[in-house]
């Protein structure tokens, strides 16, 4: 049957697919959700926001625009029962240096309880995404929402040079 954060994941593909392809990170959709009511907060796309940003960054940026806020403060506003859907797990370290998205979610506290994967990191650009752990570790769960694995690298890559 279908379920709702498979639903979810759905749109969160949908939002990747409107990615600007390049060969050196993955084309990601993401959102933000609050359980109780299942309302979305925010949704972001790689490459969204201005600069070189993530699906899971760009639902931060937006939302803290929203609340006129820094995105280190979302925490103080951020619904308790938030979750993260995002097509592909947060990073845990990039290439450019860029603060990595696990220690975007760790820095909000208590409130991302979920985080909803639609696949794990290939290990293309920085070896194994040990960022599942680093969460988990925090108490935050992580789900992997199985299903959607073929679409979602097709989209994630779509910018990447054929492997020869
Ligand atoms: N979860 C996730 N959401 C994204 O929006 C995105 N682009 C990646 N990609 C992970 C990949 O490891 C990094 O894209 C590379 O490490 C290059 O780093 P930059 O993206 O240039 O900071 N991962
Ligand atoms: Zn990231």
């Amino acid at each position: 049957a279908l379920s709702i954060h498979v639903d979810y994941m759905q749109q969160a593909l949908n939002l990747a697919r409107k990615s600007p392809p390049k060969p050196t990170n993955y084309r990601v959709g993401a959102l933000l959700v609050e359980r109780k009511t299942n309302t979305v907060l925010a949704t972001g796309y790689t490459l969204e926001c201005e600069g070189n940003t993530h699906a899971e960054q760009s639902c931060f940026i937006k939302l803290a625009k929203e609340h006129d806020i820094l995105e280190e403060q979302l925490g103080d506003i951020l619904p308790k029962e938030t979750v993260l859907y995002t097509t592909v797990e947060p990073c845990f370290k990039r290439l450019s240096g860029n603060l990595p998205c696990v220690q975007r979610i760790l820095r909000l506290g208590k409130t991302i309880k979920t985080v909803y994967v639609g696949v794990k990191e290939p290990e293309k650009f920085v070896g194994e995404n040990t960022g599942r752990k680093q969460m988990e570790d925090a108490g935050i769960e992580v789900v992997l929402v199985e299903g959607m694995e073929r679409e979602i690298l097709e989209v994630a890559t779509a910018g990447h040079v054929p492997e020869s």
